[in-house]
This record gives structure tokens, sequence and C-alpha cells, in this order.
């Protein structure tokens, strides 16, 4: 079984269905609203876990009910919580996100995400130390992001940098990190002035580049590569990216090829945006493997 550490964001998402947006000193009555509990890294894990994967989250969230809430949603997925501790006098992440208009506005506030430093990382390195590999994304600080990389170098763990939300990443976590996921926006502010064939090209099995509904490309060491993405009726793509980075770490944890590593967090990735949510639509181990 694969064992991976995530080290990430958690948050609750606090979600507001509307037929208009409020301009600004103004009210409007909304139609619906829900929490979920949301944060790539928390996303991620749970997708993870959901595909079979013995999952270690490093993380933190607030000492608000949110937090409480959020923790429950780790163990209803059986993700490991034991390094996802309260900061005190701190509120949980949240996303504040207003549907309307046919399109999305959301307000993030970072809080206990904050406090993912690198000394709380160190605190758990048992963790990155024993894990077959470890994920990480970019809703924590940067430092610790450097620092991450450092102790994957160190301890020899592979590391599969998801570089969301866009943010100009250091040329030595690129060095360290053995697995990089851009989408297409994302890999423009990694390698600026760059063409996508060039930076392929410059990082052979170690850069993919999703594509959305076309699927994910990357160069091979002899040719540039494109896997499609499996034809589905899409419904929410909220959670592709975080589905397809936590089935890629599955996949290459428990030794699969790289190019069919890709086709199974395809699968996984096509079959969560057929479903309301990031989280909703996240698919077991046996509806992937049903599908492929
Ligand atoms: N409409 C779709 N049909 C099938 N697969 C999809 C679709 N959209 C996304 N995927 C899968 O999810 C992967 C990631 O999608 P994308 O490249 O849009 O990443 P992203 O921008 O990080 O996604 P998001 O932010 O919406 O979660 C794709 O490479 C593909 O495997
Ligand atoms: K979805």
């Amino acid at each position: 079984m694969a064992n991976i550490c995530v080290i990430g964001s958690s948050s609750m998402d606090l979600v507001v269905t509307s037929s208009r947006r409020p301009g600004a000193g103004e009210t409007v009555l909304g139609e619906s609203f829900k929490t979920v509990p949301g944060g790539k890294g928390a996303n991620q894990a749970v997708a993870a876990a959901r595909l079979g994967a013995e999952v270690v989250m490093i993380g933190r969230v607030g000492d608000d009910t949110f937090g409480t809430d959020i923790l429950e949603n780790f163990k209803a997925n059986r993700v490991n919580t034991s390094n996802v501790k309260p900061v005190t006098h701190s509120e949980s992440g949240t996303a504040h996100i207003i549907l309307a208009e046919g399109d999305n506005s959301i307000v993030v506030v970072e809080a206990a995400n904050r406090e993912v430093t690198p000394a709380y990382v160190d605190e758990a390195a048992e963790a990155i130390r024993n894990a077959d590999i470890v994920l990480i994304q970019q809703e924590i600080p940067e430092e610790t992001v450097i620092h991450v990389s450092q102790l994957c170098a160190k301890y020899k763990t592979p590391l599969l940098l998801n570089p969301a939300p866009a943010r100009a990443v250091p040329q030595e976590v690129i060095d360290n990190a053995s697995y990089i996921t851009p989408n297409e926006h994302e890999a423009e502010i990694l390698f600026k002035g760059m063409k996508p064939a060039e930076a392929l090209r410059q990082h052979p099995n170690k850069l993919f580049i999703t594509e959305g509904s076309k699927g994910v490309r990357y160069y091979d060491g002899n040719e540039e590569v494109l896997v499609p993405t499996y034809k589905v009726e899409a419904v929410d793509t909220t959670g592709a990216g975080d589905t397809f980075n936590a089935a890629f770490a599955v996949a290459l944890a428990e030794g699969k090829l790289i190019q069919d590593s890709v086709r199974f967090a395809n699968r996984a990735a096509s079959l969560s945006v057929t479903k309301f949510g990031a989280q909703g639509g996240m698919p077991t181990r046996d509806e992937v493997e049903e599908s492929l």
C-alpha cells in the first residue's frame, strides 16, 4: 500500500448562491448557503485516501468549530491527522465563495494555514522520511515549500510539487522536486519567457502540464507525449486538479510506470468532474479500476 505524506492547506468553504452579486455597500438576498471542507492540501489528502493510500496530512486548523469539522472530515476519509494541530487563538482557513451570474467570486483567508511553517514541518519530519512520496501545493508559505524540498532531498523521498495556485517557484525547489504538475497558466509563471515545448524538453519525465479536457503533456526523453484524458459529461470541474495530483502520487508510489500513472490520474480526475464539489466528486479505488 502506498504511503503518502501531504503537506498543505485545509479550509472550510462557505458557499452562497445568489442571482446577483452585491456591489459595494449593497445587500442582496441569497438563495442557498452551505459549508464544504476544502483547501488544496486537504482535497488532495482525501482524494489519495479514497484511492487506497495510507495518508499522513501535515497541516493546521484553527481552534474554532470549523477546525473541528475539518478534522472530522479527515477522519471520515481515513486521513491520519496526528500532524494537523490546531493553532491557539486562530481561525481556520476559509474560502468565501459567491456563485452568481454564472461565475464565482472568492475571498480566501489563509488564517491557520499561515502557521504551516518550516519549524512546524520539522516536528513531523519522520512522516516525510517514511513516505513513498510527498505531495505539496502552494497555499502555504513559500519558505515552507523550500524547506520541504530540502528535507525531501535529504531523505531521498520523491517530491511531487503541484505549483497551484500560480506563484513563481525558486530554482532550488524545481531542482529538488521529482515531479511538477502545473496547469497551462501555472507553467507560464514557472517558466517565464520559455515556450511550453522548451520547458517540457528541459524536464524529461518530470514536468507534466495538465491541459484540462485535453489531458496531460510531458516529454519522455525522446518525444513530447500528450496523454489524452477520458471523455465524460462534465458537471463541475472543481477538484479536477486536486484529484489528478493525488491519483498521480498514488500510482507513482505504487511503482506504476509514468505513462500508466498519468492514465490512472486522468481516469480519476475525469470521474471527479462528473459530480458536484471538489471532494464530492473524488472517486474510490474501485470506481477508477472498474472504469479503466
Ligand atoms: N472536462 C474534463 N474532462 C475530462 N478530464 C478532465 C476535464 N477537466 C479536467 N480533467 C482532468 O483533470 C486534469 C486537471 O485539469 P486542469 O488541467 O483543468 O487542472 P486545474 O486547472 O488545476 O483544475 P482545477 O483548478 O479546475 O481543479 C486534466 O489533466 C484531466 O486529466
Ligand atoms: K467536481
